[in-house]
C-alpha cells in the first residue's frame, strides 16, 4: 500500500468567482480523475497547440461543487471515505499526517474544521478517536491523547 495517498476535493464556485470575465474552465470530478476542460480551446483545437481537456489521476476525488448532483461529496462523505481508514492506521499503533494543501479560499479549512453545524475532518476524528477507545474492551491498553 503506498505511503502517501492523494485526495481533491472541488468546492462550489463562489459568488465572487461567477462574476468574473474568463472563468471558463469546466472542472469534471470522476472517483479517480479531475478533468479540466479549457472552452477558450475550440473542440477542434484548430490552430491551437493547448489541450481542451486535460485529465489528472488521484488517489480520491470528492465532488461537492453542486449540492443538488447525485455524487455530491458531503463533510460525512469525506469522513467515511479518508477518516475511517485513518483511524484503522492510528490505532494499529502508526502515526498519521494530515495535510490540507490549496492555493487561499480553496476549502482546506472548511475540509479539515468544517462548521460547528456540519464539522469537517478534525473535529469528526477527535470524536473517531474517542469513540474507537470507548468501544474497545479490557483494560489491557491505556490510551494517552495529546494535542500539540
Ligand atoms: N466544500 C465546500 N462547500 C461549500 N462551501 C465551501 C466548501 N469549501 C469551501 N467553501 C467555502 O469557500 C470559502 C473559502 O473556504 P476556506 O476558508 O475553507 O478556504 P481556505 O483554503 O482555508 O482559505 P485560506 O487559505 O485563505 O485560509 C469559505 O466561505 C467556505 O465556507
Amino acid at each position: 500500500m503506498a505511503n502517501i495517498k492523494v485526495a481533491v476535493r472541488v468546492r462550489p464556485i463562489s459568488a465572487r468567482e461567477l462574476n468574473l470575465t474568463g472563468s471558463e474552465v469546466v472542472i469534471r470530478a470522476e472517483p479517480n480523475e479531475i478533468s479540466l476542460t479549457n472552452l477558450k480551446v475550440s473542440s477542434s483545437k484548430a490552430g491551437d497547440s493547448r489541450e481542451r481537456t486535460r485529465r489528472y489521476a488521484f488517489d480520491y476525488c470528492f465532488d461537492s461543487s453542486n449540492p443538488e448532483a447525485k455524487n455530491y461529496a458531503t463533510q460525512a462523505t469525506i469522513y467515511e471515505t479518508l477518516g475511517q481508514s485513518i483511524l484503522d492506521v492510528m490505532f494499529s499503533g502508526y502515526n498519521y499526517c494530515l495535510v490540507a494543501y490549496g492555493q487561499s479560499a480553496s476549502g482546506k479549512t472548511y475540509t479539515m474544521m468544517g462548521t460547528k453545524e456540519d464539522p469537517g475532518l478534525i473535529p469528526r476524528l477527535c470524536e473517531g478517536i474517542f469513540s474507537k477507545i470507548g468501544q474497545e474492551n479490557g483494560y489491557d491498553r491505556i490510551y494517552r491523547v495529546t494535542v500539540r
